[in-house]
């Protein structure tokens, strides 16, 4: 339907929450870095801006994905704090690696949030089309943990 796309990007910024999680696991890095934040959501309105899209709109539907992120990020820390036998064994590098992949998904979703301007107001049609994308997510084949934080990321998307 016409919200996959975005639920699709959604859905791989919540994945990508596994890689930030492993890059921090075990570091002083933490896993709130308002700092970070900050730029995400500095860098979000002013291409919003390019884009013709409301800055405040697009900075809310991308606080909601850094708190998806947030979420996942904490429930792997729980998981293997008591299973540390799951624990990855390779730590990517946060800076070098992993917030790259998360630059280019911005890029995307902002462009997806453009293409999909017309539909995403707050009306049942909307409404509608998030259901049908995010229960269409399921070939993703999310487990119960990814699948709270992609409702948590999409939940702004009939803004
Ligand atoms: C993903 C990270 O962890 C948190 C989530 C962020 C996000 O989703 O963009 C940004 C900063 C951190 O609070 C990170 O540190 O890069």
């Amino acid at each position: 339907g016409p919200l996959g796309e975005l639920t699709g990007l959604a859905v791989q910024r919540v994945q990508v929450a596994d890689l930030v999680a492993a890059a921090k696991f075990g570091t002083t890095q933490p896993i709130d870095d308002p700092v970070r934040e900050q730029q995400v959501l500095d860098g979000v309105r002013a291409k919003a801006v390019e884009l013709r899209l409301d800055p405040e709109s697009a900075a809310r539907f991308f606080r909601a994905q850094i708190e998806a992120n947030k979420l996942v990020q904490r429930g792997l820390y729980t998981r293997w704090t008591e299973h540390p036998e799951e624990v990855p064994h390779r730590r990517p590098d946060l800076g070098t690696e992993v917030r790259p992949i998360l630059d280019r998904l911005t890029t995307e979703i902002l462009a997806e949030l453009k293409d999909t301007e017309q539909l995403r107001h707050p009306t049942l049609r909307c409404e509608i089309h998030a259901t049908i994308a995010e229960r269409s997510a399921v070939v993703h084949r999310l487990d119960r943990l990814h699948e709270n934080a992609l409702a948590e990321a999409m939940r702004p998307v009939c803004s």
